[in-house]
Parts: C-alpha cells; structure tokens; sequence
C-alpha cells in the first residue's frame, strides 16, 4: 500500500504555495505573452490588469446562466423519427466566486453539476446569462480566444486525472508550461518545484502507470497550477480514490485555495464537508448557499 504523503511535510514556517507563486512569479517576468487583442472585448475597466495577483475583483462572476441541451428530434439507426425535448442543465444560475475560497458544488446526480463546472471553466459558454472570468465575458470570445483564456487563467482537474502515461511526473507537469512559452530548463524547474509542494518530490521521474491513484490526482493537481491560474476547478477530484488519498488531496486543493479560488463539483460528502461554502444545485437551479 501506498502511503499518502502530506503536503505540509514541506511547509517551513510559510505556505509553500508563497514559494510557488515567487517562483512563478520569476518564470513568468522573463516570459510575459504579448496582450491578448480578444481580451480588449472584456468587462474589464481599462486599468486593471486581467491577472494582477492582488485584485479584490472576483476570479469569476456567473449571472442568471442557462444551459440548456436538445435531445432527439432526429432519425436513429434504430428508431423512426423522435420527439426532441430539452433539457435545461443550468436554469438561471448566478454565483461569485472570489480568491481564497474552496467553493464546493453539490447536488444530485443529473442537477447540473458538471454542466455548471464546464460554464465556469469556459469550456462551454451559456445560452443566456453571462459568465466572466477575472473580467472577460467567455461568450465574447471565439474557440481559439477561450482556449487563451482557460491557459491563462484556468487549471482544470478531472476525476480520471488524464495524464499522459508515456511522460513522467514531471513532463506531465512541464508540457502546459510549452504553451506559456517557458523554456525546457524553467519547465523541468517549476513541475519539479510543484511536484515537491504536493508531496511527489521523490516521484519526479515515475510515469502515471507507476504511482498510485492518489499520487497520479496529486501530480494532475499540480499540472492543473504550471501555470498559476486564478482558478482550480476539480471535476469530482476524489471520484476515484480512497479516504486516505483523498483527504490528502483535498488538504492541497485547501492549500491551493489560499492563493486561487478553487470549485469542487463532488458527489462525495466528505469533499463537500472540507468546503468554506456549497453551491447546491437541483434540476439545475440554485437550492442554498450555504456553508457545509
Ligand atoms: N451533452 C449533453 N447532451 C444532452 N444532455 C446533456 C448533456 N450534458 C448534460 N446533459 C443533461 O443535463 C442534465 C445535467 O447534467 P450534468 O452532467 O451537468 O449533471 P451532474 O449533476 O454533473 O450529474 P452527475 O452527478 O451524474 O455527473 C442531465 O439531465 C443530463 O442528462
């Protein structure tokens, strides 16, 4: 059996994630990307930075958003011609989200919760309603805009944690970083930086197939920060894991949210438990907010 190391074995006085955000903070000042044209079609008030570290602005506002999806209506290989109906996934839905906040979402199986986490994650854009992200409206962007905008602003952590299994930890960690226009050695030097914070520092070279379930969430985690997002957003991060593995990566995901805001949508009650505040959901609208 694998034992599940706690992160804050490596915390010295200070959040690691203080040393993290230095670090990155170093990368990203040799590496800034040129503006964004897209990002002028924003809500954002002409001087504040988008991403500037210490904005009281939410990471992301959602105001009465609906999704809604249409199901049938076509000729099947095995069915004459069915009746469409739709179904409303998210209905009129608002929420803020701010830094600092380990935001769960609850809510039966069916009540919108993996279509609100892709709304927030600009994955899918509304029907209605609006959704920004540190500003910038999703809608008002094309694919390409928000793919930019989820690089720039959004780590994104799956239940099945989608590793690559031929890439070590470390590669894994390191190949967002590319796309940030990091260069190899930096890339190496900031995954294994994030590697350690999770507790993985002696796993660096270990492909997926050889860690355990909790470690594999781990360093998906710690991809999910290469490169420092305003926003974590876990889709059932604990699915697949036992208590043990668990606890331990909703001790990081609580570790990261002292520097991000960080969404949980999670069917597991002892995940929802850990959260400063639940978004309930039933048939895709909004039942309380409250805390846990
Ligand atoms: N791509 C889609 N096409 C058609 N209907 C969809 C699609 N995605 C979701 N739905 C429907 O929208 C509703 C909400 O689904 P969603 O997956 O968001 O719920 P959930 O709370 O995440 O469920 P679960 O806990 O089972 O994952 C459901 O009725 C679902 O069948």
């Amino acid at each position: 059996m694998t034992t599940e190391l706690s992160p804050h074995h490596h915390l010295h006085g200070q959040s690691f994630f203080d040393h993290l955000r230095r670090s990155l903070e170093n990368l990203c000042a040799a590496h800034t990307a040129p503006p964004n044209a897209e990002s002028t079609a924003t809500t954002t008030p002409p001087d504040a930075s988008p991403s500037a570290p210490l904005s009281q602005d939410p990471v992301i506002e959602c105001t009465d958003v609906v999704r809604a999806y249409t199901r049938g209506g076509g000729r099947g290989l095995f069915s004459r011609n069915t009746q469409a109906t739709t179904v409303t996934a998210v209905d009129s839905v608002s929420a803020t989200i701010d830094r600092g906040e380990l935001v769960g979402i609850a809510g039966p199986s069916g009540s919108g919760k993996s279509t609100l986490l892709h709304l927030l994650a600009a994955l899918e854009t509304p029907d209605s309603g609006q959704i920004t992200i540190t500003g910038t409206d999703t809608a008002s962007l094309s694919e390409r805009g928000r793919t930019r905008l989820r690089r720039e602003h959004v780590g994104i952590v799956f239940q099945r944690f989608h590793l690559l299994p031929s890439l070590t930890a470390t590669q894994n960690v390191a190949l967002p970083l590319i796309e940030h226009g990091v260069g190899k050695r930096d890339r190496r030097a900031r995954a294994q930086t994030l590697l350690e914070a999770v507790g993985l520092g002696d796993r660096l070279t270990h492909r997926p197939a050889t860690l355990s379930g909790g470690e594999q969430q781990r360093v998906a985690v710690a991809r999910a920060l290469a490169g420092d997002p305003d926003v974590v957003i876990a889709d059932e991060p604990t699915g697949e894991l036992d208590s043990a593995a668990s606890e331990t990566v909703l001790d990081i995901l609580a570790d990261v949210a002292t520097e991000h805001a960080v969404v949980v949508a999670s069917h597991d009650p002892a995940a929802i438990e850990r959260m400063d505040r639940v978004i309930r959901l039933r048939d895709g609208t909004r039942d309380t907010d409250g805390h846990a």
